[in-house]
């Protein structure tokens, strides 16, 4: 059965590796009856996606990766392609040799890799160099295949992983495939989905290889994708009151646009009332563009009091900058005990005085942030996405959402999920401020901070994605989001 993405369970490369284990020790099916699934599976979608290929290139590897790609260009053989099969070394498993004798019996010459050596045309090029077997940065002989095969320019299609990513953490930590559609097998792996994977997976197809459900159910998830989702009908007789009241907190001089954006998002994400405290230089500005936003200056935490009274829901941080204005009015806030999301300047200030979170509370850091968070650096956070976002969450008491392609979920019981949505196009300034204010308004509407974090995140990323059709990635600005949002919340697909 494929499956392309959408609520789907996803597993480290270690219970990955145990499922494939447990398939031939448990189910009694040998690992070279899997490969030869896994080669036809692949081959499916390869004619599928490509039904005009007649010459095709197979690079496989040393280990099961390359056992898969000698099963299919033995079967492609057998259909009548044109073959040209490239290895890397010979094969170190007996799966694996068996399948490149298979694949010698039906009429093909494995040809050696070599620097410099001329690759075919061909209409296809399938990557069966590495799987979830990599251990480091591809080097040698091996990269040098993966860029010769970039500069062919032939779409690859990648069977279980790209080669070079690293199928557990989305890392990918030196030269790797960049394919046009990776076909995985048995279970989805959650690296593929997130951080510096995507740009190298293409579209991600899974196939069970019709191994039986119990293989998997015997084992958690670690991770799901987010599905799409919306909120259900108001009822009839609702009014204002039922629906939150969030209260902005930023906008320090220069940056009013932010807390601005964060509100607007708010409402447009069904918050019954939003207020604003913010510099009062702000104010004559923020009335006229937005009258619905109830916009108070704010120029000390006396001023704060009151609003903070009255308000169910905190936003705390888009553009509050780190001095003694903000950390006043970010303490007061906190210390409000109100439930809250906090993003940017909020999130540094709370790196510079850590705290663990008692009431409901949802944190947005960016790598950046999530680093300073941690008290690391940015690459770390990026060679495990998921370790540092379960991290923050066990850390801080919070829901963490870390932001970037693949953005991530965790609560601090360990759940996560991971955002399959999203595009280049929001690497723009605004779109995180937007973020805060569409969760900070489903918090407001009484879902729980995991509820409002994964629905803000997947409607924030689909509206990013409907926006960018509507005109292209590049110019992409976070007000364009805000009626896509809206449609989106209220149920309309995002297709
Ligand atoms: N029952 C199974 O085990 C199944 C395995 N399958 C395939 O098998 C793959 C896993 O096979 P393997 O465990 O053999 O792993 P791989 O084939 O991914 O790679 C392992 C080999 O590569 C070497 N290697 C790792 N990183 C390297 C690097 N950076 N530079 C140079 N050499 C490196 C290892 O020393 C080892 O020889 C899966 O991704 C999938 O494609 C599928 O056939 C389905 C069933
Ligand atoms: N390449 C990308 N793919 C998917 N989503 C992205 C990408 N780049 C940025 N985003 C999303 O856009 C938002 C940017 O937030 P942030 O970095 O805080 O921006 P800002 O501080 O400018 O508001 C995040 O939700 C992030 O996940
Ligand atoms: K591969």
């Amino acid at each position: 059965m494929q499956i392309d993405r959408a609520d789907l369970d996803l597993y480290t490369v270690e219970q990955a590796r145990m499922l494939d284990r447990r398939a031939s020790e448990a189910f009694g099916m040998p690992g070279y009856t899997l490969m030869r699934r896994a080669a036809s599976a692949a081959f499916a979608a390869l004619l599928g996606r490509w039904p005009q290929a007649r010459r095709l290139l197979v690079c496989c590897g040393p280990g099961n990766n390359g056992g898969d790609g000698y099963q299919l260009a033995a079967l492609a053989c057998d259909r009548g392609l044109e073959v040209t099969l490239i290895e890397l070394a010979a094969p170190a498993s007996g799966d694996a040799g068996r399948a490149r004798a298979a694949c010698v019996e039906a009429g093909l010459t494995p040809v050696r890799w070599q620097l410099g050596m001329s690759l075919p045309e061909v209409e296809v090029i399938v990557d069966a160099l590495f799987g979830t077997g990599l251990k480091r940065a591809l080097e040698g002989e091996a990269a040098a295949l993966v860029q010769a095969l970039a500069a062919h320019g032939a779409p690859v299609l990648a069977l279980d992983v790209p080669s070079g990513v690293n199928a557990d953490t989305g890392e990918v930590p030196g030269p790797a495939v960049r394919a046009a559609l990776t076909v995985t097998f048995i279970v989805a792996k959650r690296g593929l989905y997130t951080g510096a994977a995507p740009a190298h997976t293409g579209p991600v197809w899974l196939d069970d290889l019709a191994l039986p459900a119990a293989l998997r159910e015997a084992l958690a998830p670690d991770a799901r994708l987010l599905a799409s989702a919306g909120l259900p009908p108001r009822a009839r007789d609702a009014h204002k009151g039922d629906n939150g009241h969030v209260l902005a907190v930023g906008g320090e001089h220069g940056t009013a646009g932010a807390i601005r954006l964060c509100g607007e998002a708010a409402l447009r994400c069904g918050a019954g009332l939003v207020s604003v405290a913010t510099r009062g230089a702000h104010l004559s500005a923020l009335n006229a563009a937005r009258p619905e936003l109830m916009a108070h200056a704010v120029e000390g935490v006396s001023e704060l009091g009151p609003l903070l009274a009255r308000a169910t829901t905190l936003a705390v941080g888009p553009g509050l900058g780190q001095g003694a204005w903000g950390h006043a009015l970010w303490l007061t806030a906190l210390d409000s005990g109100k439930p809250l999301v906090l993003d940017a300047d909020g999130l540094n200030l709370l790196a510079r005085a850590p705290r663990r979170f008692t009431q409901p509370a949802v944190l947005t850091p960016h790598p950046g942030e999530a680093a300073r968070l941690l008290g690391g650096d940015v690459a770390e956070v990026q060679a495990d996405r998921f370790a540092a976002a379960r991290a923050l969450a066990a850390r801080y008491q919070a829901v963490v959402v870390l932001k970037g392609a693949g953005s991530l979920i965790a609560a601090p019981d360990g759940r996560l999920a991971v955002c399959p949505w999203g595009n280049p196009g929001m690497a723009s300034g605004g779109m995180g401020d937007l973020l805060t204010g569409v969760i900070a308004a489903l918090l407001a509407q009484h879902l729980t901070p995991w509820q409002a974090a994964c629905l803000g995140v997947g409607l924030h990323a689909r509206a990013g994605d409907l926006a960018a059709a509507e005109a292209g990635e590049r110019g992409l600005i976070a007000s364009d989001l805000l009626l896509p949002l809206r449609r989106l919340l209220n149920g309309a697909p995002s297709t």
